[in-house]
C-alpha cells in the first residue's frame, strides 16, 4: 500500500453530486448548440491511443505524464505550477502524452490548464476530469482534448456507452477506468481498447498498486492496459512491466519533484525484464 486517507466519505460520489451542479451551470453560460457550433474551430485530434503505442514499438515504457496541482487525497501539491512549463519538461523527456486535470474544485484544475499544456507541446492530452453528460465530451473537445477519460464508478452502462459514442464520433480516443472486477466486466462491454486500471480506489482514496496486478491477468489481450497511480519510480514500472503493463499514468511523484525533466527521464529509464526463455 503506498498511500490512505481517512475512508470517511465516498469522495468520488461527493465529486459527481458537485459536478453535476457545475454542469447545469455551465449549460445556463453556454448552451450545447452555442459549444457545438464551436466544434469546426477545434484543433485535430492527435492521435492519443497511437503515441501510446508508438512508444511501446519503439521498447520504452508509454507514459502518460499528468499535469496535476492537488488532490482530494494530498491537497496542494505544486505550488509553482504553470501548465505549459510542465508540459515541455514531460515532453521533453520523452512523455508519450498528457493528462491535464480540469476540474477545479478537488484539483485546482482549469479548462485553460489544458489549452495552455497542449499548446506547449505536440503532445494528444487526456481531458482528466470527472465526465457525467454528453456537455463535457463536447466541451473537451472544443478545448482541444484528444482524449476522455470514462470512471465506470461513476457511470452506469448506459450513460457510458453513449459517452463513448459520442467521444469517438468526434475523433477521440477514451480511457476507460476500473478499479475492481465487477467494473471491469462493465467496461469490457464497450468497445474502447484503452483500458486504465486506477490503483486508487476513488471512493476512499486508498491507493495499492497490486490493484493492476491482480486486475490485468483478467483482460483479453485485446485491450490497452494502462496503469493509473500510485507509480513512483523506475522500480515499480518494472515490476508492473512484469505483468504485462506499458502503459502508465504518473501525477503525484512527478509534480512533487523540483527538476520535472530530470525526475521523468530517470522513471522513463525503467525496462521490461528479459523474458526467460
Ligand atoms: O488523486 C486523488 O486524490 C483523486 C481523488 C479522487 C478522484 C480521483 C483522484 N485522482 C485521479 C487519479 O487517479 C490520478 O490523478 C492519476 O491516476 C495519477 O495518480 P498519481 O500518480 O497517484 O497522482
Amino acid at each position: 500500500m503506498t498511500g490512505t486517507s481517512p475512508a470517511t466519505a465516498d469522495t468520488l460520489a461527493r465529486i459527481c453530486d458537485d459536478k453535476r451542479v457545475h454542469i447545469v451551470a455551465c449549460k445556463a453560460r453556454r448552451p450545447l448548440s452555442t459549444l457545438e457550433s464551436l466544434l469546426p474551430d477545434a484543433a485535430p485530434p492527435r492521435g492519443f491511443r497511437a503515441a501510446l503505442a508508438a512508444r511501446i514499438a519503439a521498447g520504452q515504457p508509454a507514459l502518460i505524464a499528468e499535469v496535476k496541482k492537488a488532490s482530494p487525497s494530498k491537497g496542494l501539491i505544486r505550488a509553482d505550477f504553470d501548465p505549459a512549463v510542465l508540459a515541455r519538461a514531460y515532453e521533453a523527456a520523452g512523455a508519450a502524452c498528457l493528462s491535464v486535470l480540469t476540474d477545479t474544485p478537488y484539483f485546482q484544475g482549469e479548462d485553460a490548464y489544458l489549452v495552455a499544456a497542449r499548446a506547449a507541446t505536440a503532445l494528444p492530452v487526456l481531458r482528466k476530469d470527472f465526465m457525467l453528460d454528453p456537455y463535457q465530451v463536447v466541451e473537451a473537445r472544443v478545448l482541444g482534448a484528444d482524449c476522455i477519460l470514462l470512471i465506470m464508478a461513476a457511470l452506469d452502462d448506459g450513460r457510458a456507452a453513449e459517452l463513448e459514442a459520442l467521444a469517438m464520433n468526434l475523433g477521440m480516443d477514451v480511457l476507460v477506468e476500473v478499479h475492481d472486477r465487477a467494473e471491469l466486466d462493465r467496461a469490457l462491454k464497450l468497445t474502447s481498447p484503452l483500458l486504465g486500471i486506477n490503483n486508487r480506489n476513488l471512493k476512499t482514496l486508498v491507493v495499492d498498486v497490486q490493484t493492476s496486478i491482480d486486475l490485468a491477468a483478467g483482460v483479453p489481450a485485446d485491450r490497452e492496459l494502462v496503469c493509473e497511480s500510485g507509480l513512483d519510480g523506475p522500480a515499480v514500472l518494472e515490476r508492473m512491466m512484469a505483468h504485462g503493463m506499458h502503459r502508465f499514468l504518473v501525477g503525484e511523484s512527478l509534480m512533487r519533484q523540483a527538476d520535472v525533466e530530470a525526475a521523468t527521464r530517470h522513471l522513463l529509464s525503467a525496462r521490461a525484464p528479459a523474458v526467460a526463455e
